[in-house]
């Protein structure tokens, strides 16, 4: 399928460096300073370039490139602009959902015939976004599982980078891209699992996410109420099923079982972390239920089943996001996890 001849990678380009993204910007540049560079512009840009990327209370001075209109006549100076560079041989996503459009179009300059595209995005759909964009034949499907980022302003703290699960779609274990990222992988001590049956990998982790984030994010839920509150478990569980459902009828065979299979992995993360979610609830921003509630309500919609509990969690999350805009998120602040 992929006759470009193929060797190390040696150039990645990461844009969305926050909770997640940034853990990668660490390792990456630990292997190698030469081999990492983040995408970004304006505010976010001035930022990294005032302050580095900040990472268990380290500043990285990554190097910063400046997408396409960004670095002529660039306040600051010293990033590089698209056309000095040739292309990445690996890109690397990390933001959210509502601002993958946007992104795509940002690393758009140093996407080239060999190029590589990873997501570390949570839901079942930025990869066909990637594909659509570049083609399907530079895209890997991946997701993150067991990390417990928490971004605190332009600061991110964890204790566990937990691994990147990832496969080619066809369940090629053997596909030279998957082949050159493990191995780049192994060099920068990124956990890593591949899996042949990655769609269907996918999909369980966006049955995990319909279920935890969105519970969390309406019940200030941390990680330990998962393990400790029977009624945080029982919710988590009946979102979750509801994301089964839907997948079975769209050909992907995720069981029951699969909704128990989460809780362990919970039990491994900080007991005081948060789901990405519930760190956008508190911090006033956008969060991603379009991907989460909104996909299974769709995909009821479509087959005829009845999705009751996304829809009361879609409308709940969607007012938090309002009343953050009415009230100012101030209103919407926790004193944080007591212990029992
Ligand atoms: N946090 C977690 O534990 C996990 C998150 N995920 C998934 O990973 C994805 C990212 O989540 P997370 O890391 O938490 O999100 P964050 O909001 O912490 O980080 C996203 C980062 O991307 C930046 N960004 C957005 N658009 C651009 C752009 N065009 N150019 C450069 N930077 C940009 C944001 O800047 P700004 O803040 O200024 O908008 C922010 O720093 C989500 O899909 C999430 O569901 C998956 C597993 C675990
Ligand atoms: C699994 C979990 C809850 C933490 O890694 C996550 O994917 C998120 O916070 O978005």
């Amino acid at each position: 399928m992929n006759d470009i001849r193929r060797t190390d990678i040696r150039r990645i380009v990461l844009c969305g460096a926050g909770a997640v993204g940034s853990t990668y910007v660490e390792r990456l540049f630990e292997l190698d300073p030469e081999c990492i560079a983040v995408v970004a512009r304006g505010a976010r840009r001035a930022d990294i370039l005032r302050n580095g990327v900040i990472v268990n209370g380290r500043s990285i001075r990554v190097r910063c490139l400046a997408p396409q209109g960004e670095g002529e006549g660039n306040v600051h100076g010293h990033g590089d602009a698209p056309g000095d560079a040739p292309p990445a041989d690996l890109v690397i996503l990390g933001v959210k959902q509502h601002h993958l459009t946007a992104a795509i179009e940002d690393v758009r300059p140093w996407v080239g015939e060999r190029t590589i595209l990873v997501s570390l995005l949570n839901g079942i759909s930025s990869e066909a976004m990637l594909a659509a964009a570049f083609g399907a034949d530079k895209v890997l499907h991946a997701f993150m599982v067991g990390n417990d980022g928490l971004r605190e302003g332009n600061a991110t703290r964890y204790s566990n980078f937990g691994r990147l699960v990832f496969g080619a779609a066809s369940g090629d274990v053997h596909d030279p891209r998957v082949t050159e990222v493990s191995a780049l992988l192994e060099r920068a001590r990124i956990p890593h699992e591949v899996r042949a049956d990655i769609v269907r990998a996918l999909w369980w982790k966006f049955m995990l996410n319909v279920g935890v984030n969105q519970v969390s994010a309406v019940l200030r839920a941390p990680y330990r109420a998962f393990a400790e509150v029977v009624e945080v478990q029982t919710l988590t569980r009946r979102a979750s099923l509801e994301a089964v459902a839907v997948a079975r009828c769209e050909g992907v065979n995720l069981t029951n079982d699969d909704v128990d299979s989460l809780f362990p992995i919970l039990a491994s993360l900080d007991p005081n972390g948060k789901t990405s979610m519930l760190q956008d609830v508190e911090a006033g921003r956008k969060t991603e239920v379009e991907i989460f509630a909104g996909t299974v309500i769709e995909l009821g919609q479509r087959h005829g089943v009845p999705t009751p509990v996304n829809e009361l969690l879609q409308t709940m999350i969607a007012a938090l996001e309002r009343l953050a805009g009415v009230y100012g998120r101030g209103a919407l602040a926790t004193s944080g996890p007591r212990a029992p």
